[in-house]
């Protein structure tokens, strides 16, 4: 264990724990105990931190791409060397089963070896001039420091998927990590130190106060790139703060993912996908199942084997072995969870697996299944974020593809059909930035991650996400 209870954590500024007698409690959602309290950054300190993130971007600027490589791979390599500490560092902060935060160091790490290798892919282009004695050249560079800011629900994968790509693209970054989950966003940053990584390159400030710290932060001219994971709620007001300095914006935000089963899929495997899909992370990740669409020649034996498997779930404590799903993250996310269930109850859903009295007890809540939702349950409208299935029966292609789409999100989308020409076509009709066809698991650092319509603007991971932290230059010489 990183962290004995109730010991002081740190903010990092310039390489340096940072002290204060202003602390932010970390609590386990698992049963409200007290973790660590951490140090936190007033606005004047943050201003240091900036300036430090600046020089230190002058000084990456005179860096190779292959030494900025090569921090990355020894970065990896230690992030991979730590796994049992950090996954339970992040079960303590964040709740998820042991194994899910094994898996998340896994995955945090793999954005970072994805990342030292695209930092040596880093290419300008030569363009055919328009005349004889004009040479017309593309630079990329990057584009100077970059302010973070990630949610609790993945406290590592988050964080690697944006410092990663800033670093390897040449600038310094500066985290502010969520105030449930600061913990794991520190020792990243101080693997990273040890990984050779320059002392202003991560930054992670730590505040209580997040919408004044970075209300502060995102008036600097000096940042040139905001870059947010979190509810489409905070992301709007981040994206109309940046127009002030005309900052770059990424934004990775909400979704409501449809999963549609058409007549023709195998169900056990789209039962095999959902069961992912749905509940890892307690259903507390923005590419979650949320309302499940099927057919209706087959719901009734689709609700058979679904009913036999969520009953096979054991919900408790994620550092106790065979434990599949934890708590939420705290208390008030349960209660939003119960009041969309008891809404959709009243307008008519039936809900078949679970009586929201028996609900468990703390943060912990048993999975539910709703069937007959429909479009105007505010259940269908919102991002659930917890153990809830939605059923929504439909009969044709066209009627599901139109419903699916009928929300504002556009994150993932999840596809089930026998038939290649069908989800082709209902892939191609979808607005989503993602789709899984035939498959519940779609999240690798190779792919490029990210949402159409409200769900965001940007992508993460893959080839296109060092694109997001690269301005290009254009120089036309006359030879
Ligand atoms: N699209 C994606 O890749 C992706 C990934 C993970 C989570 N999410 C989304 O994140 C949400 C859950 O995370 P959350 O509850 O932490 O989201 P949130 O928007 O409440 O918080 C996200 C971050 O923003 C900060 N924040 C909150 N209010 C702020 C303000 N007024 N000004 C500046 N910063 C502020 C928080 O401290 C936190 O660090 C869900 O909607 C989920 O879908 C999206
Ligand atoms: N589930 C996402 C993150 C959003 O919650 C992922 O797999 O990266």
């Amino acid at each position: 264990m990183m962290f004995k209870k109730g010991q002081t954590a740190y903010s990092l500024i310039n390489g340096t724990d940072h002290d204060s007698h202003e602390l932010l409690s970390v609590r386990n959602p698992a049963d409200d105990s007290l973790l660590a309290n951490v140090t936190q950054v007033n606005t004047v300190e943050a201003d240091f931190a900036v300036e430090v993130a600046s020089e230190c971007f002058e000084q990456l600027k005179k860096s190779t791409a292959q030494a900025r490589s090569n921090i990355l791979y020894k970065w990896y390599q230690l992030i991979m060397d730590n796994q049992s500490r950090l996954a339970e560092l992040v079960t303590l902060e964040q709740g998820k089963p042991i194994q899910e935060s094994k898996a998340e160091v896994v995955y945090a790490a793999g954005y970072v070896r994805w990342f030292a290798q695209q930092a040596e892919r880093v290419c300008g282009t030569v363009i055919p001039a328009h005349t004889p004695n004009h040479q017309i050249t593309t630079h990329k560079q990057g584009v100077g420091v970059v302010l973070g800011i990630t949610p609790w629900n993945f406290p590592l994968a988050m964080v690697t998927r944006k410092v990663a790509p800033a670093y390897a693209a040449g600038c310094s970054f500066i985290l502010k990590p969520s105030e449930l989950t600061p913990l794991s966003a520190i020792e990243l940053a101080k693997l990273a130190l040890q990984a050779g990584m320059e002392q202003g390159a991560f930054q992670v400030l730590v505040s209580d106060n997040p919408q004044a710290l970075i209300r502060h932060l995102n008036s600097k001219k000096i940042i040139r790139k905001l870059t947010f994971t979190g509810s489409t709620q905070v992301g709007k007001l981040l994206y109309a703060q940046c127009v002030e300095t005309m900052k770059r914006a990424s934004l990775e935000l909400g979704g409501n993912a449809p999963f549609i089963v058409f007549d023709s899929a195998n169900i056990e495997s789209a039962i095999d996908g959902l069961m992912i899909a749905k509940f890892r992370n307690a259903g507390q990740t923005c590419i979650a199942a949320n309302r499940v669409f099927v057919h209706r020649d087959i719901k009734a034996e689709f609700l058979e084997q679904l009913i036999r498997r969520v009953d096979s779930l054991k919900v408790g404590n994620g550092l106790i072995a065979g434990s599949d799903i934890g708590p939420l993250i705290n208390q008030a996310a349960k209660t939003k969870a119960c009041e969309l269930v008891e809404d959709a109850i009243a307008a008519g859903a039936n809900c078949i697996v679970q009586n929201i009295e028996e609900l468990q007890t703390g943060a912990f809540m048993s999975p539910v299944i709703l069937d007959m939702v429909v479009p105007d349950m505010k259940i269908f409208q919102s991002e659930i974020f917890a153990p809830v299935v939605s059923i929504i029966e439909f009969d044709s292609e066209l009627q599901v593809t139109s419903l699916a789409n009928a929300v504002d999100a556009g994150l993932a989308a999840y596809v089930y059909s026998a038939s290649m020409k069908q989800v082709s076509r209902v892939s191609n009709a979808l607005n989503f930035g993602m789709v899984g066809i035939n498959e519940g698991a779609i999240s690798n650092p190779a792919a490029p991650f990210g949402g159409m319509k409200e769900s965001g603007l940007g992508r993460e991971g893959g080839i296109e996400g060092i694109d997001e932290y690269l301005e290009t230059r254009y120089f036309c010489q006359h030879i």
